[in-house]
């Protein structure tokens, strides 16, 4: 009696124990948190709700954040976030990081790649100065539908254009179709292997002039090595490195800044 009660308790210990290292796991380790936020329960959380993450993150937002205050929005969706159910905005902490690159270059015309539920569009909007024009550019229509409303809810609409498509198509369409000369500010922050051919891209649209500032989102997580190497070993940019943490995580992250020397 007194052995099977001391192997269930062994076993409980045991189990709690793996619990315990998998929480720790699921809090430092990058590529771990986001198998269990994206994969796991994301999807579990979406089959019970029948709703999307996203739509969840909206009707949050709608419920408790202040219409036409960018701020409250931004607020509202770190606290879900950070809370409830991890996404990939930019957040709060790499967001300063953002806001005082935006301050810093104080554009007139910026380009976002990768513009999810509209968080940093949001963030970057708020700082434009009157007649300032962000073009924010995603390629997945539900995102793009979902920010459309958050956008419109902020009320930073008269400053931002979505753009709906894949960046690859978009960039090289900026000059004609949307009467781009050229951008003052770039945000990276769409799928990482598009960074380097983007920036490439950017180039060869002329859409660069000398002191356009590139900003790139997770160098470290989930990393973009292939553009890394690409901007710090070109004469053509300067570059330099923010380190931070990934948004709601304390997994390290960092930022590239890289401008354009001509
Ligand atoms: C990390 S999220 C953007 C987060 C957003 N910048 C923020 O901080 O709130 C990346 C987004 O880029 C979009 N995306 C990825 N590759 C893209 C591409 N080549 N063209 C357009 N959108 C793309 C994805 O659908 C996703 O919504
Ligand atoms: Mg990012």
């Amino acid at each position: 009696m007194l052995e099977s009660s001391s192997v269930l308790l062994f076993i409980v210990f045991v189990l709690l124990f793996i619990l315990l290292l998998f929480v720790v796991l699921i809090r430092t380790n990058g590529t771990a948190a986001l198998i269990w936020h994206e994969l796991i329960k994301e999807k579990i959380t979406n089959f019970i709700m029948n709703q999307s993450k996203e739509q969840r993150i909206l009707n949050f937002v709608l419920q408790n954040a202040v219409r036409g205050d960018p701020r409250s929005v931004m607020e509202t969706i770190d606290k879900y976030c950070s809370e409830k159910e991890w996404a990939m905005n930019v957040g709060d902490v790499k967001g300063v990081i953002l806001d005082k690159t935006v301050e810093e270059i104080n554009p007139s015309i910026a380009l976002e790649l990768g513009t999810y539920c509209g968080y940093s569009a949001v963030r970057i909007a708020r700082l434009l100065k009157a007649g300032a024009c962000l073009l924010t550019v995603e390629f997945n229509p539900e995102f793009a539908a979902i920010a459309k409303q958050m956008i419109e809810f902020a009320g930073v609409q008269d400053k931002v254009k979505l753009l709906q498509g894949p960046s690859e198509v978009i960039i090289p369409q900026l000059k004609k179709k949307y009467e781009v000369d050229t951008l003052d500010f770039v945000f990276l922050d769409h799928w990482k292997d598009r960074y380097a051919p983007d920036t490439i891209l950017l180039q060869e649209c002329s859409l660069l002039r000398k002191g356009s500032v590139l900003l790139a989102d997770n160098i470290i997580f989930p990393g973009a090595p292939e553009f890394i190497k690409y901007i710090r070993n070109n004469p053509r940019f300067q570059c330099s490195t923010y380190p931070s943490h990934l948004e709601y995580m304390k997994v390290q992250d960092a930022m590239e800044k890289a401008v354009f020397l001509g």
